[in-house]
């Protein structure tokens, strides 16, 4: 065990994985799923609290369940880590709600969540918009007989997304779409573990720009950024005093509302970024989660049937699943709960980071010190949940089969820094996944090899590409 207290510069003072110069950590890390390693082999050698240095920048693991929970909901620990790599993607400033802390990220997040849960945005509510999108995506299925499962929600949830912050849908077959989507993509996978890469040897963005794949994520960057201030410029045209359409004029209305206040954090360029936050987070964390319901209930068809069977008693056949129906369909909610406590998304949070030295278990973190925080651990804690290998919806229901939530269900994290688009992600799987399952089942391809659940390595979880055969009911 290789013990770092008296490198005082590194600001950590713990127990973590051997430190070599220049490279620090990194080739004692795991390749893949480092949420494994913090919650199996580092919990039972270092502890919960765990120290490591990525290149020379010192972190902290959190890996206990209960340090965890500690973590996420002591107030020093809300901030975020502020380095050159996130600056370089916002302007070289620290914009958007994703990597902001202080009065500036308070006061975005406070709109952003105001706004998007507001269900009144033009004619149609965001109930309306989501049912929507699940329409096409169901008439569009029952087209098919086997579908490739990998991205096949990826276009209503950013439609979903998009309808909300610019107020249109895409046709899947629409230039400026698929551009967004293959940048997306391109910075969700690929780019993200070259970004990782590149924050931990900043040199290697000079010395080889093309191999590092720097020059293409800012490429990604620029284009994103591109296609969103063309949409915000189109809706400063089309702004009107009373009648906001969508999030970019409630936005564009404020930002004229403090056009004389000074340092007003209302300003294009947030709005920019603003929107890059909302898609990176928000997009690929539904999408995958609802190819995970999909991949269960191939793997599950009791619980395919359990679930259509309560669907046809509380909805029937005649109309469409609501969100009012929720209360009354406690295995459809156990179901996905399941889903996403068993495939965990997200299965560390985003870092945060202490707003002022302080301490963790007994050892001095410093103001600024990453601090990564395994969700993993909670959602699949043994001493909690029992057997939380087991894919289990009934763990969710009590003896008289209504659903209980856990306080454990940390998919979306805890406290003031938990997911900004929690209200609006939980209606999107519960009205996406039931409008499917009230009109089709889906079963493997005569075949086709079981899928496995493990999931892709990447910052979010998703399943590996497996095809389904779609039944009409
Ligand atoms: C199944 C879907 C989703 C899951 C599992 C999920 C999970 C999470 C988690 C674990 C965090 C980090 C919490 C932390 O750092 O402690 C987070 C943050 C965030 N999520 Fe989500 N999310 C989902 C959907 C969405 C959607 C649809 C949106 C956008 C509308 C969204 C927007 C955000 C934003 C902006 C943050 C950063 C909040 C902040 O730093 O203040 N998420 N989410």
């Amino acid at each position: 065990m290789f013990r770092i207290f008296d490198l005082d510069f590194l600001h950590v003072s713990c127990t973590g994985p051997p430190c070599l110069p220049f490279l620090g950590a990194l080739p004692f890390l795991p390749l893949k799923h480092i949420h494994l390693a913090m919650a199996g082999p580092w919990l039972r050698k270092y502890g919960p609290v765990v120290g490591i240095v990525m290149g020379s920048s010192p972190a902290i693991a959190v890996c206990g369940p209960r340090e965890v929970l500690q973590v996420l909901r002591r107030e020093e620990f809300v901030g975020r880590p502020d380095n050159v790599n996130i600056r370089e993607r916002n302007f070289n400033k620290r914009l958007g709600v994703l990597f902001t802390d202080g009065p500036f990220w308070v006061e975005q997040r406070h709109f952003t969540i105001r706004h998007l849960n507001d269900f009144g945005f033009g004619k149609k509510s965001v109930e309306e918009v989501i049912l929507e999108e699940a329409e096409v995506l169901t008439s569009e299925l029952k087209e098919q007989k086997v579908v490739q499962v990998s991205r096949l929600f990826s276009v209503p949830t950013i439609n979903v997304l998009w309808s909300m912050i610019a107020g249109t849908r895409y046709a899947h077959d629409d230039t400026d779409f698929k551009a967004l989507l293959h940048h997306l993509d391109f910075l969700f996978h690929s780019g993200s573990t070259l970004r990782i890469l590149t924050s931990v040897f900043p040199i290697l963005k000079k010395i080889a720009p093309e191999m590092s794949g720097h020059k293409k994520v800012m490429k990604s960057f620029n284009e994103l950024q591109g296609f969103f201030r063309n949409t915000i410029h189109e809706h400063k045209l089309m702004l009107e005093e009373n009648n906001p359409r969508d999030f970019m004029d409630v936005f564009l209305r404020q930002m004229e509302a403090e056009s004389s206040v000074e340092n007003s954090t209302f300003t294009e360029d947030e709005l920019i970024i603003l929107c890059m936050d909302l898609f990176s987070a928000g997009a690929e964390s539904v999408s995958n989660t609802l190819s995970f319901c999909l991949l269960y209930m191939v793997l599950y068809p009791q619980v395919q049937e359990a679930v259509q069977k309560e669907l046809d008693t509380v909805v029937g056949r005649s109309r469409k699943p609501c969100l009012d129906d929720r209360p009354r369909l406690p295995f459809v909610e156990a179901t996905i709960a399941e889903v996403c406590r068993i495939n965990t998304i997200a299965p560390l949070s985003l870092p945060h980071a202490p707003l002022e030295d302080t301490e963790l278990n007994g050892y001095t973190v410093k103001k600024g010190t990453p601090v990564i925080i395994s969700l993993w651990s909670v959602l699949h804690d043994p001493e909690h949940w029992g057997d939380p290998e087991v894919f289990k919806p009934e763990r969710f229901l009590d003896v008289n089969r209504k659903f209980v939530h856990d306080e454990w269900l940390v998919q979306f994290g805890v406290g003031k820094r938990a997911c900004l688009g929690e209200v609006l992600a939980r209606d999107m799987l519960f009205l996406i996944f039931s409008s499917l399952l009230k009109e089709l089942t889906f079963k493997l391809p005569e075949g086709d090899h079981e899928p496995s659940t493990e999931p892709l390595p990447g910052i979010t979880s998703a399943p590996a590409p497996f095809r389904v055969e779609v039944a009409q009911r």
